[in-house]
């Protein structure tokens, strides 16, 4: 396979023989787990990053390619991953956050999807199952959470690129990552799920326009981690519940993490605001992700705060 780049959006394979190598090559902080099978058969693999210890930890849960064409998505999680790996020892948050907690790192959920975008279809954003009775191929991952499932904001359409599945965790993908959260959600603190474009930081709820209990301390952890987050290249970013900041979406990976009880619960819409989109420039991988990892550390320093 083509060599791995943190500045290049790397192909699935690339991206599968890396983690197995960060893993064998960085064995006291980095275990991989193949946490599932795809529609089309290929592994759904994260990384767990953190200092081995006997007694389990809390942890923060960090996904990215839910969605196939947000590229830039997938490369924030590797980007993740070797600043991780890279800096333990060295950067005293980074060294902390790994002492006390665990970070699971899921670099590509939607495999088969993002398998596709390389392939055939650049903008494809669903998963790629098929079912009888229709033509049409996926559904939406970030409907398919059983969270207010296909109520509002998601279309029962399976032609619509919004299509909620024929039932919550009807797609493959969403049940290994539903299945690993339930099973983890004693230790589980935090969800961080990345998404392009928009440059937003959002938290629950976008299957109501009411206020989750937490409303107050996410949207002032939100905003902190967006001015941490400007501070570096003075990217501005928007900052609340997703109902009314981006719009109602019912289904979605954090609603649900949530009120499982995953209180520290964000999806992140990266770079831009529409000039390039999806097709963000490879330029631009490296600026999005060293301001997104300033966010990052500091949702994760609030949450060490509050263990
Ligand atoms: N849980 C929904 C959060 C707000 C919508 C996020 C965007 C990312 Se492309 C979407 O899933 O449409
Ligand atoms: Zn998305
Ligand atoms: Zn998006």
């Amino acid at each position: 396979p083509r060599a791995h780049s943190y500045e290049k959006y790397n192909s699935l394979e690339t991206i599968q023989a890396w983690m197995s190598t960060m893993a064998s090559t960085n064995a006291a902080l980095v275990s991989k787990q193949v946490i599932g099978t795809s529609f089309e058969g290929r592994s759904i693999e994260l990384l767990k990053i953190g200092k081995k210890t006997s007694t389990t930890k809390p942890a923060i849960f960090l996904d990215c390619g839910i969605h196939a064409r947000e590229w830039v998505s997938p490369a924030f999680c590797q980007w993740f991953i070797k600043e991780a790996v890279s800096t333990y020892g060295a950067d005293s948050q980074m060294t902390s956050l790994l002492d006390q907690m665990d970070v699971y790192v899921l670099p590509v959920i939607n495999v088969d999807g993002y398998v596709h975008t390389f392939t055939t279809d650049r903008l494809w954003r669903k998963t790629r199952s098929r079912r009888a009775g229709t033509s049409c191929i996926g559904a939406d991952p970030n409907r398919n959470f059983d969270a207010g499932w296909c109520t509002l904001g998601a279309s029962s359409n399976p032609c619509s690129d919004t299509y909620c599945g024929s039932s919550p965790e009807s797609e493959v993908e969403v049940k290994a990552v539903a299945d690993f959260i339930r099973k983890n959600k004693a230790t589980i603190k935090a969800y961080l799920t990345i998404h392009s474009y928009s440059q937003l930081l959002l938290f629950p709820y976008s299957y109501t326009y009411n206020l989750c209990k937490d409303h107050s301390e996410l949207l002032s952890v939100a905003e902190g981690a967006a001015s941490a987050l400007r501070s570096l290249y003075n990217t501005r970013y928007t900052s609340g519940p997703g109902a009314a900041t981006i719009y109602p979406a019912a289904g979605g990976s954090d609603d649900w993490a949530y009120d499982l009880g995953v209180k520290y619960s964000y999806t992140f819409e990266l770079r831009d605001t529409g000039r390039y989109g999806f097709l963000l420039p490879e330029s631009q991988i490296k600026p999005t992700c060293q301001e997104t990892m300033l966010a990052v550390k500091y949702i994760a320093a609030h949450v060490q705060k509050n263990l």
